[in-house]
């Protein structure tokens, strides 16, 4: 039977499955702050739609509310207007969180915050710990992901004894644990060094691509920006607005050395005069 048949009849058939909704999904978006002495809106009107398996950085100038938005998606902070949808579930009603839609995200911040007393395998087993699932199950899930984040031969380190780039390789196993819908960080390798830097973006890379993992990377470095993102979405400051999304569609597994072709020191470039315009 030819495909041109096969689709013909599917059709006759009637009923397509419904499409599954988007990973995220954002709308019309903002957030108030009000103090005794100013009422800031830090973003507004935010519009995104993120699909399975993306990888979205988000970069702005220091203020534009990148940090406000990540929390928001994270529930720590309820938004004033507009709905965010985690595969079809609403978030916020109000200002009241859904757990049960919170427990399906992952979060990565820029320090590890790890428990000094915990073993590596024992702070990546934490959320599972946490919702109660058994030991040996814990354990098996946590070696298996310090394996995926390079720190096999590590597992009964304490955190005092790790780098900061293990550190937050710890900090992602931990995130991935209980296989999130969604990844959240927030600058997570903000206080590495560069060349640490450097390495982790590639690993993160490899874990995402490992992992199908959809991912929102909140950073303020353009470059770090276009090497792990599908798509970047640029903010403006006060208020909080999108500005523009750049697609960057170079092939992955992304080499270091793509960081040298001259499409992607246009991309960054154009960001950069983006983002300068909106001083
Ligand atoms: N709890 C708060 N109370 C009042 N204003 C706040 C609060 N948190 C953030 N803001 C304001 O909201 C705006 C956005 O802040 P946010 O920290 O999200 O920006 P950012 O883009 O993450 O900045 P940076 O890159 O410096 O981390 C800023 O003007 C900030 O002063």
């Amino acid at each position: 039977m030819s495909a041109h048949h096969a689709e013909t009849l599917d059709a006759a058939a009637g009923t397509p499955a419904p499409a599954a909704p988007p990973k995220l999904e954002l709308t019309g978006v903002g957030k108030q702050f009000r103090t005794k002495r100013a009422t800031t809106q830090a973003l507004d009107d935010i519009d995104l739609t993120i699909t399975d398996g993306e990888f979205v950085s988000l970069i702005g100038r220091s203020g534009c509310g990148k940090t406000t938005l990540l929390r928001m998606l994270a529930g720590l902070l309820s938004p004033t207007e507009g709905k965010i949808l985690v595969e079809g579930r609403s978030l916020w009603d109000g200002s009241t969180v859904d757990s049960s839609v919170v427990s399906q995200l992952g979060v990565v911040f820029q320090e590890a915050n790890l428990f000094p007393w915990y073993s590596v395998l024992d702070n990546i087993a934490l959320p599972l710990q946490l919702r109660g699932d058994g030991k040996a199950e814990r354990r098996e899930r946590a070696r298996e992901l310090a394996e995926l984040v390079g720190l096999q031969g590590f597992e009964k380190s304490y955190p005092r004894e790790l780098s900061g780039g293990m550190r937050q390789r710890v900090a992602i196993a931990r995130a991935l644990s209980t296989h999130p819908k969604l990844l959240l960080m927030d600058e997570p390798f903000g206080a590495l060094d560069a060349l640490t830097r450097e390495r982790m973006n590639l690993e993160l890379q490899r874990i995402a691509l490992a992992t199908n993992a959809t991912v929102v990377f909140v950073t303020h470095d353009i470059a770090e920006a276009v090497f792990l993102g599908d798509r970047v979405v640029h903010l403006t400051p006060r208020p909080g607005r999108i500005s523009g999304i750049t697609h960057v569609d170079f092939a992955r597994p992304r080499d270091i050395d793509v960081e040298t072709e001259a499409e992607f020191g246009k991309i960054v470039r154009e960001l950069r005069h983006a983002l300068d315009g909106e001083e």
